[in-house]
């Protein structure tokens, strides 16, 4: 399909002119590309936004843990009945989360690529990157508080 291919310059005969190889091994999208102009198609922008996903679900410790608080938030959610706005709340959250935990993985790869020895830049920007995964942690904590609550106390005890 045309659209799925990456019409990137050709950097010394590579013969690398429209080849599909988005988000594969060896594939580099720099500012030479972009200069030039470049197309890059949607089909491969979401199937790279994808791969960083799916990295940082396999690799990242939190992002298992905040998957298995979402899927038990989204049961929860069933088993209690809550309302459109509360629906909408959680998904919020976990959207949030999730968004912070893929960017606190982005920084963490940066600052390991540039800066495998201790820095104490590296230090600060790792330290930011988690401190924005927590504050949507405890955000989507008292969320989840506020929304099943009161369902769960009615629930048990009402
Ligand atoms: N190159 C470095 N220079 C200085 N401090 C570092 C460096 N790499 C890591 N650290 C420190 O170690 C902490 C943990 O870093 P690491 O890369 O292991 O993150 P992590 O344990 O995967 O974090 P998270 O739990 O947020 O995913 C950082 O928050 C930072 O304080």
């Amino acid at each position: 399909m045309e659209d799925d291919l990456v019409d990137v310059p050709d950097r010394g005969g590579s013969g690398a002119r429209n080849e599909p190889p988005c988000c594969g091994e060896g594939f580099v999208r720099n500012d030479a590309d972009k200069g030039a102009r470049s197309r890059f198609s949607l089909v491969c922008a979401f199937r790279c936004a994808w791969d960083g996903i799916v990295y940082a679900v396999r690799t990242q410790r939190n992002m298992k843990i905040h998957l298995g608080i979402a899927v038990l938030a989204v049961a929860l959610g069933f088993v209690l009945r809550i309302d459109g706005a509360s629906w909408a709340a959680v998904i919020l959250c976990i959207a949030a989360v999730f968004a912070a935990e893929c960017v606190n993985t982005a920084i963490e790869s940066v600052v390991d690529l540039v800066s495998p020895e201790y820095h104490e830049l590296a230090r600060r920007a790792k330290d930011c990157g988690a401190g924005a995964v927590l504050v949507f942690a405890i955000v989507a904590l008292v969320v989840a508080a506020v929304v099943f609550g009161p369902r769960a106390w009615a629930l048990f005890f009402g």
